[in-house]
């Protein structure tokens, strides 16, 4: 992964990581990758594209090179970058990967990001509970989860861990056990319908 830099020299710097299936990337993706890297103070966000969502069926998965071309037509390879280490790691599980992650990268602070269907759909993940303590999430709203997410029964149960979105360019600092949601602008795309629109792959509305 020539993008992903080696950090030989000391430095740390603090990454988001935007899993997903990218089936295909989108200009949501876009959208929140930008977002977090200007609100959490982010040095990079990398689209870490899943070989395979453990609750997702395989039924209209496109393989997974497809879904790794759409998210680096995405990136610029400087601050937002396009990964396969999810699949070259062998793991499937966001606590497995975010853990070998941390022992790879020791001078990197990951920061999980996620829309917030991702929140809604927490307590079913491996490990959850365990993943909250292990890296710091920021959550953004999505149309149609953001209720069913914030009364969910992740938000109940993480609720001391949850910090007000204005410590948002500080979560980065923290190892884990601290989550927010963050008031960013809301956008209706999703893969799904451009799936069913027949866009694959998308026309990306990229500016930079
Ligand atoms: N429009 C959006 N707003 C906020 N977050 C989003 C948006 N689209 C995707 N995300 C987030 O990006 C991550 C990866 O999403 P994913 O690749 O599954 O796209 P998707 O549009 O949700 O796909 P699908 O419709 O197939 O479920 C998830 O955390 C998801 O919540
Ligand atoms: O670890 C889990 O059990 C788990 C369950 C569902 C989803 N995830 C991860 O959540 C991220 C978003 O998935 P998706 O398919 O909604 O884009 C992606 O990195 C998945 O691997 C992880």
């Amino acid at each position: 992964m020539s993008q992903i830099p080696k950090y030989g020299d000391g430095r740390s710097i603090s990454v988001g990581l935007l899993g997903g299936s990218f089936n295909p990337a989108h200009a949501g993706h876009l959208q929140l990758a930008r977002y977090a890297l200007t609100h959490l103070r982010l040095d990079q966000v990398w689209l870490m594209v899943s070989p395979g969502n453990p609750l997702k069926s395989r039924a209209g998965m496109a393989p997974f090179p497809d879904r790794l071309a759409t998210a680096r037509a995405l990136a610029d390879g400087r601050r937002i970058i396009a990964t396969d280490i999810e699949a070259r790691l062998g793991k499937r599980y966001t606590v497995e990967t975010v853990s070998l992650l941390r022992l790879r990268f020791p001078r990197v602070r990951f920061v999980w990001l996620m829309g917030a269907d991702g929140l809604a759909s927490l307590t079913r993940w491996r490990r959850w509970r365990d993943l909250a303590l292990i890296v710091p999430m920021a959550i953004v709203p999505r149309p149609g989860s953001n209720r069913t997410a914030l009364s969910g029964q992740a938000t109940h149960a993480l609720r001391h861990l949850r910090v007000p979105a204005r410590q948002g360019p500080v979560l980065s600092r923290r190892k884990g056990g601290v989550w927010a949601f963050l008031p960013a602008p809301q956008n209706g795309i999703s893969a799904t319908a451009l799936r069913d629109s027949g866009h694959y792959p998308p026309a990306l509305s990229r500016t930079n």
